[in-house]
């Protein structure tokens, strides 16, 4: 006899997250309707269970049937009772591995359905959600967030069908058996139920801060690895060996918590059942020496006792994941709850001229509230435009990029494409028209080929328009070069590109996009003057034509603008062009100008 247990499973890894959301209030019903789409294949398992199930409850009848006629019966009664028991143990082999198939087989595909719900959620997160979270954190909760599910929902859910199941039915055998002798499993069980259920209660609550803390130390290895650079170049080894010890003995410490809770209840657990054991051939010994049982009866009451603690049990253990994963899984579906539903949604393929004006913009980060980034920003540009935003650092150059590319939206204020407020638009549609060439652009771990193709989504791309694409930002003949040439693999686990060959992959993209504005984030870091100038003609190949915005930091780029806008922490503070901005000998800009030529004359 096995009296109930909580499970003992270590919660598992990462997610610290969004606090309540609108999921909070019903995650129960949610979990169950995700099995829907899985209900044929449920049935057949539990079709089959049923079959496991039925075998069960007949085996100690069979058992007390067999000992009770040792002896007697007859001719080869051994011999044919043996057979029957092989067939039907048989059958019950063959449904176990059909069950066993079924469950776990769904369960997988319920973690995988769970998992790219969670995924698509994630993606379509506002720019914002990524401020406030750490991507090590989601990414934590993407792998093991979503594994906690499936044990609950799949064979945890079948086990406690299934004890159920076998619990009702040995305890009819019980009664049927001897109703005296259920007398003592009638206190035994309940006890051990109730204290299952407080232990499960107790788990529930500690399982969100075991995952906080698990969360902390996926936190700190996801930092130190994506910045090995930087550790190795400080000499930081100790400093990150200590951070993660840190984080690993705050998670020890909370896990450690819940296995001394386990471990106090195990041993009570035990005692109980051994009581009941002690008591139960205690009164049956008593009852066959007054000849109201027989051996074999005991036997099998003994059997089915076991059996009713162990479903019973079994079924406070699943109570007991049930709240756990609850705890650990609340925020996954916040997240799937959450998610936006129009982001990345398609638009209706507007074109746009390439007009952009910004009208009285105010916008505060949402994280930090109380400091406007922009502050009440107004300018307008015309089509096919050129224009430089300088300033000094933190001014709100990236700030007004973002919002064109609609991160965020502002506070106050309107910003309009071909004369239309944005909020007319859809987003989609805004975006579809603009590209974007990063600071330091970033490759994705695959060929150089699907890197460049990343710029259209929804539509395959020919290899001739890529081609045609890095042909003209000046990357054809690198990538050429490679002996698998555009599907040379870069990233991780590919070969890593120069500074300036990423540029020229980053402008393929780009012009592959053929957008009508076109964002540029001028790199600070100088190429050397051959890879410059193939960067340099792939950029103005690139803004050929188009209304461009440059985050300008050179000298070189900034006097070749149409217009340039001057901003001082987050308001434009001059507007005109070079030659006009000059001029104004007591302005911001001469002053920039003065200090780039100084660092200029300083380097020379
Ligand atoms: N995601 C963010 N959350 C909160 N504040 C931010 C965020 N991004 C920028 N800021 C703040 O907004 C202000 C404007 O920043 P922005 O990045 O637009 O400046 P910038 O002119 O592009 O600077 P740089 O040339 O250094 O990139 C700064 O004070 C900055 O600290």
């Amino acid at each position: 006899m096995s009296a109930a247990k909580p499970a003992a499973k270590p919660a598992a890894a990462p997610g610290a997250g969004p606090g309540p959301g609108p999921g909070a209030g019903r995650p129960h019903l949610q979990r169950l309707r995700l099995l829907r789409a899985f209900a044929p294949r449920l049935l057949a398992g539990l079709f089959f269970m049923g079959l496991t199930v039925a075998v069960e409850l007949l085996y100690p009848k069979a058992l007390s049937h067999f000992i009770d006629n040792i002896g007697g019966g007859g001719g080869d009664w051994a011999g044919r009772f043996g057979l029957l028991m092989l067939a039907v143990l048989t059958l019950q082999a063959l449904a176990t591995t059909l069950r066993y198939y079924l469950f776990e087989s769904t369960g997988l595909m319920i973690v995988t359905r769970i998992r790219r719900l969670l995924y698509g959620a994630l993606i379509r997160q506002p720019i914002a959600f990524y401020d406030k979270h750490n991507v090590g954190e989601l990414t934590g909760r993407l792998a093991a967030d979503v594994e906690v599910l499936h044990d609950t929902l799949t064979m945890g859910l079948a086990i406690s069908l299934r004890s159920l199941c076998v619990l009702l039915g040995a305890a009819a055998m019980l009664l049927s058996i001897s109703p005296q002798l259920s007398v003592v499993l009638l206190v035994c069980v309940p006890l051990s139920l109730y204290l299952g259920k407080r232990a499960g209660g107790l788990l529930r609550g500690r399982a969100r801060e075991i995952q906080q803390r698990q969360a902390d130390c996926g936190k700190v290895a996801h930092e130190h690895f994506t910045n090995i650079r930087l550790v190795h170049a400080f000499g930081q080894h100790a400093g990150a060996r200590q951070r993660y010890h840190a984080a690993t003995a705050a998670a020890l410490d909370a896990a450690l918590g819940n296995v001394r809770l386990l471990a106090g209840f195990r041993g009570v657990s035990s005692l109980l059942t051994y009581l009941a054991l002690l008591l139960t051939l205690w009164l049956g010994a008593g009852l066959i020496a007054g000849g109201r049982l027989t051996v074999g009866q005991l036997v099998s009451f003994v059997l089915y006792a076991g059996m009713v603690s162990a479903s019973a049990g079994a079924l406070s253990d699943y109570w007991g994941d049930w709240m756990r994963s609850i705890g650990a899984t609340e925020r996954v579906f916040e997240i799937i709850d959450s998610a936006p539903e129009g982001e990345g949604a398609a638009g209706a393929g507007r074109r746009l001229q390439g007009r952009i004006a910004f009208d009285g913009v105010s916008f505060a980060y949402p994280e930090r509230p109380g400091r406007a980034a922009l502050d009440d920003v107004s300018f307008a540009i015309a089509a096919g435009e050129k224009v430089a935003l300088v300033g000094a650092s933190g001014a709100g150059k990236s700030t007004i990029a973002s919002l064109l590319l609609g991160f965020y939206r502002p506070d106050a204020g309107a910003i309009r494409f071909d004369g239309q407020t944005a909020d007319a638009l859809a987003l989609a549609d805004i975006r579809a028209n603009i590209a974007i060439v990063e600071q330091e652009p970033s490759l994705f771990s695959g060929s150089i080929g699907e890197n460049i193709a990343f710029a259209v989504a929804g539509r395959a791309v020919a290899p001739a328009e890529v081609e045609a694409a890095a042909r003209l930002a000046n990357a054809h003949d690198f990538i050429a070069a490679f002996p698998q040439g555009y599907d040379t693999i870069v990233g991780d686990r590919g070969v890593q590109l120069s500074g300036g060959q990423k540029q020229r992959v980053a402008i393929a993209r780009a012009l592959l996009r053929d957008p009508r504005i076109l964002i540029l984030d001028e790199a600070t870091s100088a190429l050397d003057s051959a890879s410059e100038l193939l960067v340099q003609t792939a950029l103005e190949q690139l803004m050929r034509g188009r209304t461009t915005i440059i985050i300008a930091h050179r000298y070189s780029t900034i006097v070749k603008a149409d217009r340039v806008l001057v901003l001082r922490q987050g308001a434009v503070a001059q507007q005109g062009t070079h030659a006009e901005l000059l001029r104004q000998r007591d302005g911001l800009y001469f002053q920039l100008m003065e200090n780039q030529l100084a660092m200029y004359r300083d380097s020379a």
